[in-house]
């Protein structure tokens, strides 16, 4: 029996250890962000133990950081001591830190990729949950909890029990105007937020193979809504060509020989996955969420379900309270749902192929009346690009309002961008729970293009409609 592409790259990082029922495996880079770390090195100190690769880990601000400003010092104390603490920790543990202002710094799980220390085959741990984003290049990446982060910052290595393999096939073509974001919120409605509980999901089929890097990155960063522990894309052309044009890559004779190393890491043909689903791809369209979970999402053509139509009591009963908390009435279509803010970012869809599908449907138009866009750079690298391709000066005349600085910003109002209470929003980020945007916000998940058309239209909208 053949293996599987994740199988592979767990078997060639496990290291030998007693039989614990798990495998400890050896981790080739270790991320970290300002939240969920303290903690952890306040254990190293405890034990008095230090960090055994430092030059396997690297450091970012992105969560609690301001947008605007970023030459300034932080002015709210909250995100003032995370960012202090973050610098103090990296400082004294000799990590390496991207500190706001910093030409490279950014989200943590774009600058990953954007860097070239993503790369395939890998093991990438990080202490948030959407490191998933980074099994696009065929790398077994996942978030990991404090505990965790500390045991990796002291060993390099990470105890864990091998997850099960599902296959999600994707055949067909995506048509023009449907993106990575409506595949996986169609992928979630239909399978649910724990739909990929306990599993590796590796995506193969026609319909990814077409995706660039950017949407299979979006693609693999939502696979953790669907509850799975991450996803993964077999490398291919595209992946190397991406890579091939980020710092830091092998040259000459080292390349050939690495890609050749890459080209190879994919399930084999007889490899047995413990579940599996096949998607049309020409069948799915512009996809937005109603509810207050990823999988509560219609296509952008459809109408705001109506709770008696699940098939479960306690699906029905999550209806009935998310559409209350969203203030929606069941049979009202989609596109007359107004809203009142439009955020363009996040490690979902904050990178540059996002901005241009944002600029595309931007140009030449105006922001809604009473309507109000933010667009984050997903990184200091990516606002650069935009205003080297002239996506800024897009942004800038039809009325949004693009930020200086890179980071989550309202994806999780960890910072002071967030909606009112009772605001309505589309949003590129990828959750929308009670209270996800600021308390009492109302996220509606949608893909770049949906967002800059929904900008424009003021209501719930896809560029055909303009
Ligand atoms: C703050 C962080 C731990 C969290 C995560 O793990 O995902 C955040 O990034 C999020 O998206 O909710
Ligand atoms: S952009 Fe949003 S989802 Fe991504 S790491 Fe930041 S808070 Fe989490």
């Amino acid at each position: 029996m053949g293996s599987t592409l994740a199988e592979k790259v767990w078997n060639a990082h496990v290291v030998p250890s007693g039989d614990s029922g798990e495998d400890l495996l050896y981790i080739d880079l270790h991320l970290l962000h300002e939240v969920n770390t303290p903690q952890a090195f306040d254990g190293l100190r405890a034990s008095g133990r230090r960090v055994r690769r430092p030059d396997l880990t690297l450091g970012t601000e992105d969560h609690n950081i301001p947008t605007i400003a970023v030459d300034k010092p932080i002015k709210d104390p909250v995100a003032r001591r995370q960012s202090e603490l973050m610098r103090k920790n990296c400082a004294d543990f000799d990590i390496p830190l991207l500190r706001i202002g910093d030409p490279k710094q950014g989200i943590v799980h774009v600058i990953g990729p954007e860097l070239g220390l993503t790369r395939p085959g890998m093991t990438i741990v990080c202490c948030d949950s959407h490191t998933t984003t980074q099994g696009a290049f065929g790398a077994l990446a996942f978030g990991i909890g404090t505990s965790q982060v500390e045991h990796v910052l002291a060993t390099q290595t990470l105890a864990m029990k091998r997850p099960r393999d599902m296959a999600v096939t994707v055949n067909g073509t995506l048509r023009p105007g449907v993106t990575a974001k409506d595949l996986v919120l169609a992928l979630i409605a239909e399978i649910g937020t724990a739909g990929g509980q306990g599993h590796i999901v590796e995506y193969r089929g026609t319909a990814i193979d077409a995706l660039s890097m950017e949407g299979r990155m979006t693609l693999c960063n939502m696979t953790v809504e669907a509850g799975s522990r991450a996803g993964m894309i077999a490398p291919d052309a595209t992946t190397l060509e991406y890579l091939a044009t980020r710092p830091g890559m092998p040259q000459g004779a080292a390349w050939d020989a690495e890609a050749e190393h890459w080209k190879g890491l994919r399930s084999d043909p007889d490899a047995v996955f413990d579940k599996g689903i096949v998607l049309d791809g020409d069948a799915v369209s512009p996809f937005v969420s109603w509810g207050t979970n990823p999988a509560q999402s219609v296509p952008l053509n459809g109408l705001v379900p109506a709770p008696d139509a699940f098939a479960t009591e306690s699906e029905r009963a999550a209806a009935r309270h998310a559409l209350e908390y969203m203030a929606l009435t069941p049979g009202m279509a989609m596109r007359d749902v107004p809203v009142d803010s439009v955020f363009v970012g996040s490690c979902t869809n904050g990178r540059i192929e996002d901005l241009r599908a944002v600029a595309q449907t931007l140009d030449g138009r105006k922001v809604a009346d009473g309507v109000r866009m933010m667009i984050v750079p997903g990184s200091a690298s990516v606002r650069r690009q935009a205003v080297a391709e002239g996506l800024a000066d897009v942004f800038d005349r039809a009325g949004a309002d693009f930020r200086a600085g890179a980071g989550c910003s309202m994806c999780a109002a960890l910072n002071e961008d967030r909606l009112r209470p009772g605001e309505r929003a589309a949003s590129t980020n990828n959750r929308n729970f009670e209270g996800r945007q600021g308390r009492g916000s109302r996220t509606h998940i949608v893909s770049p293009a949906v967002a800059a058309a929904t900008a424009v239209s003021g209501r719930l909208a896809a560029p055909d409609d303009l």
